[in-house]
């Protein structure tokens, strides 16, 4: 078959960009004011972006990307700005901090200092000094063994009063940096929900935005953390923060937030299903019929780009397949694995239950039997780190396996694999697949979530419907034989590198949800919620 029979056969599915995300449904009664046009122009509305990691300074997953990047797409629209705890690692960076404010305490959660960053591309962080809770070695939420830091809960209520506290209307001492007073906040995950609820606690209402990146991380302590974080008795019942006698900071984003949004739309009708809910599907069923739930997907940013990442061993564009090979040459090299014309299967993921890393590692040996090889970059629990280990001493030249994080190598797996292997037993969105297809390395992946909505089975890379060994085994197996027919080989991959995932498609629908959220004049903030959701 030539280039161009494949590329026709391919043509119906073949985006050049991918559809729009939506907002799913937008309240009728707010049609109207919800219109956003590229002419208008619009004043800055001030925005504050709530999260526990950006990858400027620390990453641990996606949360850190969709951070660095989200926010700085939605500048052109708003004043957006950011809010996150003075790790180490932002101690430590290049760029100096401005004490500009001190955030009084409250029962168990530390007094702090208010510092500000100002970050390329115009972005300016918020920074909150507490060295006794953010100044230590390891990960934003883990020790340097693995294990959760203690007083996680106490970390993360003082990120989250913080963002209260600097929304809040109300009070006595109300914030302001030059002028700078936030009208919306956008949280992110459960280290940031109990903000929405220390405003309503305090009868404010700034309209807050709740964007789950992943339901299974909930943030739940148990009863005493009451107290200790300050949240009234009154809050702790089924219609409030309690879950299963535990209080909960994901129920409390969920609650008290006015729209929660997730970062596919698949996912957002997944966990209204016992299979994906984590025992809130009840909660977010409630959600979707009022229409306060919405599916957005994420996109990826401009530097995943093969033909200027200089990271890269070879830049290369699409039909520069030679150049593509470097890279795997290069990919080889790192992981000592032998010279081979055979396919080059990756992993680059945290390593943890969700991402089915079972399955990738029973499914090794099979690979390496059909003559493919395999690269692993990842870390997370200490089992799926001893059984990649295990797995790489048991095929030397054939298995490569670094535990750690690197962006460097990340980013050269992307470029020299074949096939991304991506069993998540669920996956809100995933980002890894995206910069995969960008790079020209084809995903294998589960049909769920963001994976379902990213990737055309057999044109963009490969779904399987079943979590199940046989279900993945067969997919692997399609993999192989498409190997084996370089012209469709290649028309999948000029398929999967001609999708662009921008953050302009993305940026749209949020920019309707905050307009709809925010108080159009002469419109009580009040009234607005009540019409809203
Ligand atoms: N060892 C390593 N070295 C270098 N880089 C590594 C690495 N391990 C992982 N990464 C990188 O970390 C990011 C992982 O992002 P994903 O979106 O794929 O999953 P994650 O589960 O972390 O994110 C959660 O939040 C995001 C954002 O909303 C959702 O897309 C996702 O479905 C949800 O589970 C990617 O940029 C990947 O390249």
């Amino acid at each position: 078959m030539s280039h161009s029979a494949v590329d026709a056969a391919l043509a119906h599915a073949t985006h050049a960009t991918r559809p729009a995300a939506s907002i799913t449904p937008i309240p009728d009664a707010l049609s109207h004011h919800s219109t956003v046009s590229a002419g208008q122009s619009e004043p800055a509305d001030p925005v504050l972006f709530v999260t526990s990691e950006l990858a400027d300074f620390v990453k641990v997953g996606g949360l850190g990307d969709v951070s660095a990047a989200l926010p700085r797409a939605l500048l052109n629209h708003y004043d957006m700005r950011v809010l996150m705890p003075a790790y180490r690692e932002v101690l430590e960076s290049i760029w100096p901090i401005h004490v500009i404010d001190h955030l009084p305490g409250l029962a168990d959660i530390p007094a702090c200092d208010l510092g500000r960053i100002e970050l390329p591309e115009g972005l300016t962080v918020y920074v909150l000094i507490c060295p006794e809770l953010y100044d230590r070695p390891g990960s934003p939420y883990l020790d340097e063994s693995g294990q959760e830091w203690e007083d996680n809960a106490i970390r993360f209520g003082r990120l989250s009063l913080a963002a209260a506290q600097m929304a809040m209307e109300s009070s006595g001492d109300r914030f302001e940096d030059q002028g700078w007073h936030p009208d919306l906040l956008h949280l992110h995950d459960w280290q940031t929900g109990l903000a929405a609820g220390y405003l309503r606690w305090n009868n404010d209402e700034t309209p807050c935005v709740y964007t789950i990146h992943n339901l299974a991380y909930q943030g739940l302590y148990g009863p005493e953390y009451l107290t200790r974080l300050g949240v009234p008795e009154s809050a702790f019942t089924p219609q409030g923060l309690e879950f299963y006698d535990r209080l909960s900071f994901m129920k409390a984003g969920i609650i008290y937030s006015n729209h929660i949004t997730t970062v596919s739309e698949t996912y957002a009708r997944e966990i209204t299903t016992p299979a994906f809910g984590c025992g809130l599907e009840g909660l977010l069923s409630d959600c979707a019929r009022d229409k306060r739930l919405s599916g957005i997907a994420n996109g990826i940013d401009d530097s995943w780009d093969p033909q200027t990442d200089a990271y890269l061993a070879c830049a290369f564009a699409t039909n520069d397949w030679a150049g593509k090979r470097a890279n795997t040459d290069h990919v080889r090299r790192m992981f000592r694995l032998a010279v081979s014309h055979g396919p080059l299967f990756a992993v680059v993921s945290r390593l943890v239950h969700q991402k089915g890393l079972d399955l990738t590692i029973a499914a090794a040996e099979s690979i390496v039997r059909a003559g493919g090889q395999l690269v692993v970059i990842g870390c997370g629990e200490p089992a799926i780190e001893n059984a990649l280990r295990n797995l790489e001493a048991r095929f030397p030249g054939a298995i490569g396996v670094h535990i750690g994080f690197s962006e460097r190598e990340a980013r050269c797996i992307f470029a020299g694999s074949d096939y991304l292997l991506m069993p998540s037993r669920f996956e809100p969105c995933g980002l890894s697949q995206m910069y995969a297809q960008r790079f020209g390395s084809l995903p294998i992946a589960h049909r769920t979530g963001g994976l379902a909505d990213t990737i055309e089975d057999g044109v963009t890379g490969f779904l399987f419907d079943e979590l199940s060994q046989q279900d993945f085994q067969k997919a692997i197996d399609r993999a192989f034989r498409i190997f084996g027919c370089t012209e469709l080989f290649y028309a999948m991959r000029r398929a999967a590198m001609a999708i662009h995932y921008q953050w302009r498609l993305s940026v749209t629908p949020y920019r309707r949800l905050y307009h709809q959220l925010m108080v159009p004049a002469g419109v009580t903030a009040h009234s607005l919620r009540h019409v809203s959701i």
